[in-house]
């Protein structure tokens, strides 16, 4: 709802109140509505303030609504009362003033703001567009080239360079509804005609068609297939050349189209299972709501390779005091110098200090002694990680956290290396650390649930998303990734190219195809853990057992390209060629094709016809169906973990919803069927035979993915 009170005698004050964010629900619009009305009548009044309570201005359009019927006053009408209105409107923003927030903030005739506000219109992160007049007010009001960016980005700017752009009228440090009251009443009597932002020419730079054509061609070459930057910027484009009634009627032609597109509603799910992921729980039942994280003011990194160094740098900049160690001077050394860089490059981009004093260097492990938690960052060696845990052990104070960021060791036999496993948690970066936004933390048997309350705390403050998962060979993502690449590798002994795979997964959305992506990672990595797994044997065997093991299908494809010294862009070929090491552009190589024919042509495999259909559904159902065993197994509690690893971590297009929202959209039952016929296709790949939850689901009528959580709290009683 929305309160009204007078202030200073001739201000009607308008506070939104709809808790935590001030979203604007049919309640809260009519209350609006109703509250302009009563101001604009009332003859004492000489001018109105819109602020919200708590502090928060505004968080737009209350998005829970937009799956169901849409009831209550629309907002353009809404909007365009209050630009209409005949006694000074003025916007008070604290806090955040986002999408439809701004959007009523932009139909006032003054904005103030406070210093620390936060302005935006990320309705293009949800599927959509500012369909309340933002996209056609905003270039009305700073122009075309700013606008375009906003707008089609997404970007949220502080109050600091909102004034400088122009969005808003004043910034204080002060009461910001105290500010704006003096103002209004400032203001009161005056013309209000140059105030309607609806009303501005919009200003149309000279060479606004190539800027367009330029901004189309910027999006679409991000956007992987979502279609809201696109609309966005047609939106923007309405509002530069046409009136501004026919540019409204374009923003709701175009706002129709995403509106009831499933991207909108993908992407909307991933904003509710990014919050749903901070609601974690162990199976225990322990959980975020019953779990108090310990205050951490000093970490310590252990080992600064690349991850150590990203590591160190996304906890400075979070404001903890860090103490970096490595043993070898000439790593330290280098690593000091890689940190400090990234540190400064990164202030540069936040136009803040860079944050090089909070970090200490070391090559003395017991320089841990005074931490509050460590995380660990040696190479990926058991026997290694066992002793540098037992020294942690034995110089920490006692309570000190102990992370690891393997991404493939067995987190509960580290724990077991110490006297208190309780303390010992995973958190599993993504590389670059201080730049992905994914963070697992991963939780043994004998985590205790304040020690995962605590890393997942840490993650919250660096910005992660952060999802807490359970102990299994490759957690989440990783145990689910090897299923993805398997199957790429089956097909390239059917007969595909990594082009063809790669074409079909970039078209699907993925940044990069599996192979493309393999050359970026290096090649070598998968290889070495074959190789410890004792799957990749030297040298190729003959016959059929050469593509067995432990009576499975095995393709030692990848290892056969390793053994050619090939690893990807560091050594200039990979999957691909590039013009030098380092080099970054693919570019199909005829060696491995002929490579791949004398491979068929050695294990007499037949080259068959392969399409773009059979590419995404033999890779992306495989990787489906391992998630539905993750559940099935208690490693993830529910499909929004899943999936949001898999948006934030593996570049699944956020569009699609992540790979369990996928399944959802297609629907059960096909995926089920099409697993049944790959399976009895390849009966060797016992991988793709479907998974018992995702066949208990299709029995139980495919419900929707947010009640997927019910089925497997059964499951999990029966057993
Ligand atoms: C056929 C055509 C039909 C046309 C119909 C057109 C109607 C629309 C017309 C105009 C377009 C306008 C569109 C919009 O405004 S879309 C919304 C744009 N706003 C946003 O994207 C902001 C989303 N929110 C945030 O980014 C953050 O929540 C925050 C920065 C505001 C606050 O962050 P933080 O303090 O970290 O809190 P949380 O994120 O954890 O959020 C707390 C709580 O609040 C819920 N919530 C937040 N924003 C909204 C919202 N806009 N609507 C509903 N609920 C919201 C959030 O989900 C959390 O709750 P929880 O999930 O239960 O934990």
């Amino acid at each position: 709802m929305a309160q009204y009170t007078r202030a200073s005698g001739f201000v009607g004050l308008i506070t939104l109140q709809n808790p935590p964010v001030n979203a604007l629900s049919a309640v809260v619009r009519q209350a609006i509505v109703d509250t302009v009305k009563i101001a604009l009548s009332d003859p004492k009044v000489k001018s109105v303030v819109i602020c919200g309570q708590n502090g928060n201005f505004c968080g737009g359009a209350d998005i829970k609504e937009f799956g169901g019927e849409m009831t209550g006053p629309p907002l353009i009408p809404m909007i365009h009362a209050i630009e209409a209105a005949n006694k000074p409107m003025v916007a008070a923003i604290e806090g955040n003033a986002l999408g439809g927030g701004l959007e009523l903030a932009l139909g006032c005739h003054y904005r103030i703001a406070h210093s620390k506000a936060r302005l935006g219109l990320p309705e293009v992160t949800l599927g959509l567009l500012p369909a309340a007049g933002g996209s056609q007010r905003l270039p009305r009001l700073i122009g075309v080239p700013d606008a375009l960016d906003l707008i089609t980005t997404g970007r949220i700017v502080t109050a600091a360079e909102a004034l400088r752009l122009g969005i808003v009228d004043q910034v204080t440090e002060h009461n910001t509804v105290d500010a704006a009251v003096k103002f209004a009443l400032s203001v009161a009597g005056q013309p209000l005609d140059a105030r309607r932002i609806s009303t501005f020419p919009c200003p149309r730079p000279p060479d606004s068609d190539a800027l367009f054509e330029e901004a189309m061609r910027k999006v679409r070459g991000s956007a992987r297939g979502a279609m809201a930057p696109v609309a966005c910027v047609q939106a923007v484009r309405a509002a530069a050349t046409l009136p501004y009634e026919r540019g409204m009627e374009r923003e709701k032609e175009l706002m129709a189209t995403l509106f009831t597109s499933g991207q909108a509603r993908a992407l909307q799910y991933v904003f509710f299972a990014q919050r749903a992921v901070g609601r974690w729980s162990m199976p225990s039942g322990a959980g975020w709501d019953t779990s108090k994280p310990r205050p951490v003011n000093k970490a310590a990194v252990i080992g600064l390779g690349t991850m150590g160094r990203g590591i160190t740098v996304a906890l400075a900049q979070t404001g903890l005091s860090v103490v970096a160690i490595e043993t070898q001077e000439k790593q330290l050394m280098e690593a000091k110098q890689a940190v400090t860089s990234m540190l400064e490059r990164g202030a540069k981009r936040r136009g803040a200090a860079p944050a090089l004093d909070r970090i200490s260097y070391s090559r003395n492990i017991q320089a841990v002694a005074d931490v509050d938690l460590v995380i660990e960052a040696v190479f990926e060696d058991m026997a290694l990680k066992l002793e540098v845990f037992r020294q942690l052990s034995a110089f920490c104070k006692p309570g000190t956290l102990l992370c690891t960021n393997t991404s493939a060791l067995d987190v509960d036999e580290l724990a077991r290396g110490t006297p208190n496993p309780e303390l010992v948690v995973g958190m599993h970066f993504f590389a670059p650390a201080h730049v992905m936004k994914l963070l697992e933390v991963v939780y043994g048997k004998r985590s205790s649930p304040q020690a995962v309350a605590t890393a997942m705390q840490l993650g919250k403050k660096m910005g992660k998303a952060s999802v807490a998962v359970g102990n299994c060979r490759g957690f989440v993502g990783n145990r689910m990734l090897r299923l993805y690449v398997e199957q790429a590798f089956f097909l390239l002994e059917e007969g595909a190219t990594p082009e063809l795979v790669d074409g079909a997964l970039e078209e699907f959305g993925f940044p990069m195809g599996v192979f493309r992506m393999s050359d970026l990672s290096g090649l070598d990595v998968g290889w070495r853990t074959r190789k410890a797994a004792g799957q990749a044997q030297p040298g190729e065997a003959s016959g059929q057992s050469a593509r067995i093991r432990n009576g499975s299908r095995y393709s030692p494809i990848g290892d056969l390209v390793c053994e050619q010294g090939r690893f990807g862009q560091k050594t200039g070929r990979g999957w691909y060629q590039y013009d030098k090491p380092g080099s970054r552009v693919a570019r199909s190589d005829p060696w491995l094709h002929s490579f791949l024919e004398q491979y068929r042509a050695r294990h007499g495999l037949v080259a068959r016809s392969i399409d773009r259909q059979e590419v995404l559904e033999r890779c992306l159902y495989a990787l489906v169906n391992e998630g539905f065993r993750i559940l099935e197994d208690g490693i993830a509690a529910g499909p929004e973990d899943i999936d949001v690893i898999y948006v934030f971590g593996y570049g699944w297009p956020g569009h699609r919803g992540g790979p369990m929202f996928y399944a959802s959209t297609v629907g059960l039952p096909k995926v089920l069927e099409r697993l049944e016929h790959y399976h009895q296709a390849h009966p060797d790949v016992p991988d793709l035979q479907p998974c018992g939850l995702l066949r208990r689901l299709v029995a139980s009528g495919s419900p929707p993915v947010h009640r997927w959580r019910e089925v497997i709290k059964k499951l999990h009683s029966q057993l």
